[in-house]
């Protein structure tokens, strides 16, 4: 039998949440395959005067709800179908958070760490310009994502605006302060996860002084350690992609932040107690709250049953695949579900929009403020969801998010989607 594929195995969550809901077929017709994925080769100059090419895709999965949003991932081993996948998620979160927004993605199949700024820079605008009639503030709004950030995101705006003629900040979001974006989006994929697990601590058990390790310390995983950290929670445990280290009585998250800031966190191993760990153990180590922060399927069937902790925080997008999901429901541990945990950051980029688009600025303890409500509202109601159901938290934010996508598919009339 064929192993399903990364992009049926997220429908299965579709599937799942439709059992839950009276809908028309229609409805679900039209959120299993993605509305247009194009495909290009960007052909870049090298510093050495060569010539490179790399495979680039956007994926508007659904604008039901609005333009599509979600970021551009620069990683060697995206494909199409993980771009596709990447942006299924994003119609499932930006409904959940009921933003006005569809679900999109963007990658490019690129080991960025091995070219210079100049060349990411070339890279960076060559996205640009084949995407230029795909992007537009009002059609498709991209952010960053994995190994990509503020910077990269400026290039692109600045080369969007050289395509139109004008300056349209509100094409893309994550861009530096200087360039239009938002006070608060640099931390606010960790923050609403923080402000989560705040709303939840005393229900899910967790308090200052819970043992926290971190896969990943990009900008989720960092925000994460820092905003915990601050109130109390110990770090035990964080690997990037070099490895990982443990320490059971804590590791103090600016040497942390120092030592990834020289290359690594591993090279801390062997100081103060710190000991290296196979990359793999990362998840197993004791603790109370597992955050994922580095990317999908990293715990599968084959490690799920090893996780101590009581609490799982998905701050990456599918970290846990459908058969560990079962595994850990049957071990109790409760999962904050990617579409929502993770949600902070595409929220401050939707307030990062309505800031471009009224040209008006907010302070950052109004982005705090209405991401903390945001998260709190679109957490409660999942939670009270899963209680009256009776059924996990992801199923829950699948059924919250189903509902308003329905909604939105009947409102339009799904004549216009199915026309003869
Ligand atoms: N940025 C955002 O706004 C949002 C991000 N997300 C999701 O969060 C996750 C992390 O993204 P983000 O922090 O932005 O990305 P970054 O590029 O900033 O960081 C990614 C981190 O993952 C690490 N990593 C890569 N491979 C592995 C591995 N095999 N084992 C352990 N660590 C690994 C990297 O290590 P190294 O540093 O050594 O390369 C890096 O520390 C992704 O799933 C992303 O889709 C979700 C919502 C919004
Ligand atoms: O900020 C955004 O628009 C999208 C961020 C993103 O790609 C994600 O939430 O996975």
């Amino acid at each position: 039998m064929q192993a399903a594929s990364m992009l049926d195995q997220a429908l299965t969550r579709l599937d799942e949440a439709a059992r839950h809901l009276d809908l028309d077929a229609d409805v679900l017709e039209k959120l299993k395959y993605p509305r247009e994925t194009t495909k290009v080769r960007l052909m870049i100059r090298m510093d050495d005067g060569s010539r490179k090419s790399f495979m680039a895709w956007r994926c508007r999965y659904d604008d039901t709800r609005g333009p599509t949003k979600g970021g551009i991932r620069f990683h060697p081993d995206s494909t199409m179908e993980e771009v596709e996948t990447l942006a299924f998620w994003m119609t499932f979160k930006c409904a959940v958070m009921n933003l006005p927004y569809g679900g999109g993605k963007g990658a490019v199949q690129v080991d960025s760490r091995t070219l210079s700024k100049a060349e990411l820079e070339r890279l960076s605008r060559a996205y640009v310009q084949a995407f230029s009639k795909i992007i537009g503030p009002d059609r498709d709004i991209p952010a960053p994502d994995v190994y990509t950030n503020s910077m990269v995101m400026g290039w692109m705006a600045d080369e969007y605006a050289s395509i139109v003629g004008e300056a349209t900040p509100a094409v893309i979001t994550g861009k530096p302060i200087a360039l239009g974006g938002s006070l608060g989006r640099d931390d606010a994929t960790a923050r609403g996860g923080y402000y989560l697990v705040q709303r939840l601590a005393g229900t899910l058990g967790l308090e200052p002084g819970a043992r926290v390790a971190i896969q990943g310390f990009g900008n989720a995983g960092q925000h994460i350690a820092r905003l915990l950290a601050a109130d109390g929670y110990s770090i035990v445990a964080v690997s990037d992609s070099r490895g990982a280290i443990h320490c059971s009585s804590g590791i103090d998250v600016d040497r942390l932040i120092a030592a990834k800031g020289q290359g690594s966190v591993t090279n801390l191993a062997g100081a103060d107690g710190i000991s290296s760990i196979p990359a793999d153990e990362l998840v197993s180590v004791d603790c109370e709250l597992l955050v994922p922060a580095a990317l999908e399927d990293m715990i599968h069937e084959r490690n799920a049953g090893s996780v101590k902790a009581r609490v799982v925080l998905e701050l990456a997008n599918g970290p846990i695949t459908p058969e560990a999901d079962e595994i850990l429901a049957a071990k109790s541990i409760i999962v904050l579900p990617d579409i929502l945990a993770n949600a902070g950051g595409v929220t401050v980029s939707y307030f990062e929009w309505v800031q471009n688009r009224q040209g008006y600025y907010w302070p950052v303890e109004d982005v705090h403020a209405r991401l903390k409500s945001t998260m709190e509202r679109e957490g409660d109601a999942t939670w009270a969801l899963a209680q009256e159901k009776g059924i996990t938290l992801r199923s829950a934010a699948y059924v919250h998010a189903l509902s308003r996508l329905a909604g939105a598919i009947e409102a339009h009339g799904t004549q216009q989607f199915f026309t003869s």
